[in-house]
């Protein structure tokens, strides 16, 4: 396999090593992935996420596995295992599926190993036709407010929903951000923040509570986030408290688009009442965990709900970016995720 290198992800003479993005921004430390236990276990403690992120890292993992000279059957009961680390980025799945397919072929070697390099290969250009796309619709000036991470630590390019605004950054430097930190685990004030600071973005940090005031003072000129999968009819999943923020929207009036690659769509899905949401633990919701520790404000017993994600419905989006181009709810409505709009099929 051929060296590769993104944010938080490197291939280095047949070695894959993450970024630990738990430890982030205060510590910057990588950690080796030689077999699949370790990249579970990090994909549930989201040492790596972001739903291209997790997907690329598993097939490089999976390679890696190949070239080291694990057998077919052992190859196959990775890429299953790795399939089921997390349920609701189905960017994972259509990854894992299209190894278990390459495992079927004759030389199935090199055909798993081209597959997992390809798909690092173009997820950096799928993210630069998504920022091209993304960032013609965006004036002078705008004031962008994000939710969760969905940057370079999130994928293997420059990212989805803040690759655009990066793209638009680079064409206007008006623009600027409002950061959602994005309870409970932070990854706007942790992740989001130590990104557009390096990428020298103008940016201000809120509590996800403060988004409505600064919507009604008419300081957020439009909402854009990415997705942990798409539905057929539009409606996406995408880190919890999206939802709020696209209601908050209509209800002002400001225009709200989600950022995707083609490969977060799921035709499979009808509506979102079919995408599975994760659950996560009390733990979360009960305090905070990070590089310094745990720090819990709740009563030990509380009793807590912690749902990783939410649904956003399709009647609340003005704009699907994906990398195929821009979508409106017509055109959404019209099919164009099923009958070929969105180029699915992988
Ligand atoms: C380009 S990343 C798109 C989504 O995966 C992102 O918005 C998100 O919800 C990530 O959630 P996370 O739980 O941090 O993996």
């Amino acid at each position: 396999m051929k060296d590769r290198d993104c944010l938080a992800l490197r291939v280095r003479s047949g070695r894959l090593t993450l970024l630990d993005q738990s430890r982030l921004p205060h510590v910057q430390a990588w950690f080796a992935v030689d077999d699949v236990d370790t990249l579970v276990e990090a994909i549930h403690a989201l040492r790596t996420r972001g739903a291209p992120m997790i997907a690329i890292a598993a097939a490089l993992l999976v390679a890696v596995r190949v070239e080291a000279g694990d057998d077919r059957e052992t190859v196959g009961r990775a890429i299953a295992r790795l399939r089921e680390a997390r349920p609701t980025a189905v960017n994972l799945m259509h990854a894992m599926d299209a190894l278990a397919r390459a495992l079927e072929q004759e030389d199935w070697r090199t055909a798993v190993v081209h597959n997992a390099e390809a798909l690092f290969d173009n997820d950096r250009a799928l993210c630069d036709a998504m920022a091209e796309h993304g960032a013609a619709l965006i004036g002078a000036g705008e004031r962008i407010l994000t939710h969760c991470n969905t940057g370079g630590l999130a994928t293997a390019g420059i990212g989805t929903a803040l690759g655009v605004i990066r793209r638009a950054h680079e064409r206007d430097n008006s623009i600027s951000v409002w950061v959602d930190e994005t309870r409970p685990l932070l990854q706007g004030g942790r992740l989001t923040a130590w990104e557009l600071g390096e990428l020298g973005i103008d940016y201000r940090l809120i509590t996800d509570s403060m988004a409505a005031s600064f919507m009604a003072a008419g300081e957020v000129d439009r909402v854009l986030v990415g997705a942990d999968r798409i539905a057929a009819n539009g409606d996406f999943a995408n880190k919890i408290g999206t939802y709020g923020l696209a209601v908050l929207a209509h209800h002002h009036g400001i225009p709200f688009g989600v950022v995707a690659p083609h490969t977060t769509v799921d035709a499979g899905c009808a509506t979102g009442a079919a995408i599975p949401i994760e659950q996560r633990l009390a733990a979360e919701v009960r305090g905070v965990t990070g590089a310094a520790g745990e720090l819990s404000w709740a009563p030990a017993n509380a009793t807590v709900a912690n749902p990783a994600f939410d649904v956003t419905p399709a009647e609340l989006i003005d704009h699907w970016i994906l990398d195929t181009g821009v979508f409106d709810r017509m055109e959404v409505e019209a099919g164009v995720f099923q009958f070929g709009g969105a180029a699915v099929g992988f």
